[in-house]
């Protein structure tokens, strides 16, 4: 059988030297290019491409992505900065090239898919719900992509769910203080020497509290789900957002 040929954008970076060393360490994949920041997009072409693994920075993911809807490369991405505005870019861009399949995945490790689905389904039970999530300090962006999409979903549950606003007696307090608010849901950063990266989703009721954590301790984390990414995306066309989906979580 033939191998998938995977191409990997920001192959110098943290997770992307990972994953250049998970592709070519698995047997049904075979590693086409590794590109950095300067290095010419045509390489993805002349390598016969199918799958460009995109691990780079917000200000360089569009571009890269646009090039690969161009020439009908899939894509998984793990870049974060996502936006409606950005989204609904990438879909034009999945419009005029039908049978190219994009996976963007705020996180690639079960673990914190999971941390999701958990946050997800308690968060209708409990009046009070906040997100904490904790980085090393060379990450550019705030909060996490992984943090905002744990916010947005626990949002929508709990709309779903018809629950009230959360209760907060606050008046007065410095900026930045109480978070920022991603659908009125509190989501806190800390970026500290030592970490990689880990969540906490805080839920708490009358005269209880439940504390949802995951910890990425090395970037190994991710492999597993970039691998399974590569392999899935290939035959579901469009938009895919979450790893879940390409989970049977049940
Ligand atoms: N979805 C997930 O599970 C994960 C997502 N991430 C995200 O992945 C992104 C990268 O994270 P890190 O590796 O920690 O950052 P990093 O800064 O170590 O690596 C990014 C690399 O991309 C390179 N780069 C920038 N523009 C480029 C371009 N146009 N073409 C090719 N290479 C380019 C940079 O030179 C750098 O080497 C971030 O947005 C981060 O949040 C990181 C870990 C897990
Ligand atoms: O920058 C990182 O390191 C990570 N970025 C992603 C995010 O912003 O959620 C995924 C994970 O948290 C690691």
């Amino acid at each position: 059988m033939s191998k998938l040929r995977v191409a990997v954008l920001g192959a110098k970076g943290r997770i992307g030297s990972e994953a250049v060393r998970a592709v070519e360490a698995a047997d049904d994949m075979e590693l086409v290019a590794a590109l950095g920041r300067g290095d010419s997009l045509d390489a993805l072409i002349e390598s016969g491409a199918q799958v460009a693994v995109e691990l780079t920075t917000p200000d360089s993911v569009m571009d890269n992505l646009d090039h690969c809807l161009r020439h009908g490369i899939h894509a998984v991405v793990g870049t974060t900065g996502w936006t409606d505005e950005r989204l609904a870019h990438l879909r034009g861009g999945l419009d005029a090239s039908p049978g190219t399949g994009v996976l963007i995945a705020p996180n690639f490790s079960i673990g914190a898919v999971l941390t999701m689905k958990f946050a997800q389904l308690a968060a209708p039970y409990f009046e009070s719900v906040e997100v904490v999530e904790l980085h090393h300090p060379r990450k550019v962006d705030a909060p996490s992509g992984t943090a905002t999409r744990t916010a947005q979903l626990i949002a929508a549950a709990r709309a779903e769910a018809g629950c009230a606003p959360q209760p907060d007696a606050t008046t007065t307090a410095l900026e930045g203080a109480r978070g920022a608010d991603v659908d009125g849901v509190p989501v806190h950063s800390v970026r500290l020497r030592g970490l990689l990266a880990h969540q906490e989703v805080l839920l708490g009721g009358e005269g209880e509290t439940l504390t949802v954590r995951h910890d990425s301790l090395h970037h190994s984390s991710f492999m597993p789900g970039i691998l399974l990414g590569c392999r899935r995306v290939v035959t579901v066309p469009g938009l895919t957002f979450g790893l879940e989906h390409f989970l049977d979580l049940g």
